[in-house]
């Protein structure tokens, strides 16, 4: 199977609110995107394009090694996932998409990916429990239901796909559409989607506590 890895790491980070794009900050000394793209490569996935903002080009550029395809993103996730899939060559068979916001995933999660595709699988993303009780809110903030948690799961990244499945979700999706995943959008087109055990230290950096339990983790 011939997997290529597609980073998305065009976003700004405005909910982290560092001085510069989120993919760029600084972990233990090195940008985030540079975390996520070791982290493919150490699961088996060599070939990876990194969706950039496209003032960020040349920063990016030397963050990265020279064998990484640069692709500039879209102005929401799923436009930049769109424009590097659009990048990746019709002789892969496999794609896995990832955020550059997962530094930390290990290479087991995405051996379990690759596996599941290897398998068979058309779509596959790897999930963990819900801890927490979980509800849903009108817009006054009352609650309205609350979904039994034991069937609930957190959706993390890297999530893989048989390029067709993906190319042909994607193709169908209309322009300007944002879903939060890709697993929504090729289930928006009829795909089943298997899960596979994900990982804590897969979670991502969205606010600054979570890069302090990051750094925290590199010191483990
Ligand atoms: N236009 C965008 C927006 C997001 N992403 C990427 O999608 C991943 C998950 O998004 P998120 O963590 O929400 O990042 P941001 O959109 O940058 O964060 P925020 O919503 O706080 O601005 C990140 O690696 C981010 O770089 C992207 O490639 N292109
Ligand atoms: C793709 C994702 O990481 C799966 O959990 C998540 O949906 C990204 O959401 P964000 O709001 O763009 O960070």
């Amino acid at each position: 199977m011939h997997a290529v890895g597609i980073v998305a790491a065009a976003g700004s980070g405005l909910r982290l609110g560092a001085d510069r794009p989120k993919a760029l900050v600084l972990l233990a000394g090195r940008p985030l995107v540079a975390w996520a793209v070791e982290s493919l490569r150490a699961g088996g996935v060599a070939e990876v394009l990194v969706a950039v903002p496209a003032d960020e080009r040349a920063a990016f550029a030397g963050a990265l090694p020279a064998d990484v395809r640069l692709v500039t993103g879209g102005a929401s996730r799923t436009a930049s996932v769109r424009a590097a899939l659009a990048a990746v060559e019709p002789r892969a068979d496999a794609v896995l998409v990832h955020d550059a916001a997962r530094p930390l995933t290990p290479p087991d999660v995405i051996a379990r990916v690759l596996a599941a595709l290897a398998a068979g699988a058309p779509a596959v993303v790897p999930v963990l429990p819900v801890v927490d009780t979980t509800v849903t809110v009108d817009a006054d903030g009352w609650i309205t239901s609350a979904p039994e948690r034991a069937t609930l799961r957190r959706v993390q990244t890297p999530q893989g796909f048989a390029r067709d499945v993906l190319v042909a979700g994607y193709d169908r999706l209309p322009a300007g559409a944002d879903l939060t995943d890709d697993a929504a959008v090729v289930r928006a087109a009829g795909t089943s989607v298997v899960t596979v055990p994900g990982d804590e230290r897969a979670a991502k950096v969205t606010v600054a506590h979570d890069l302090a339990l990051a750094e925290a983790q590199v010191r483990r």
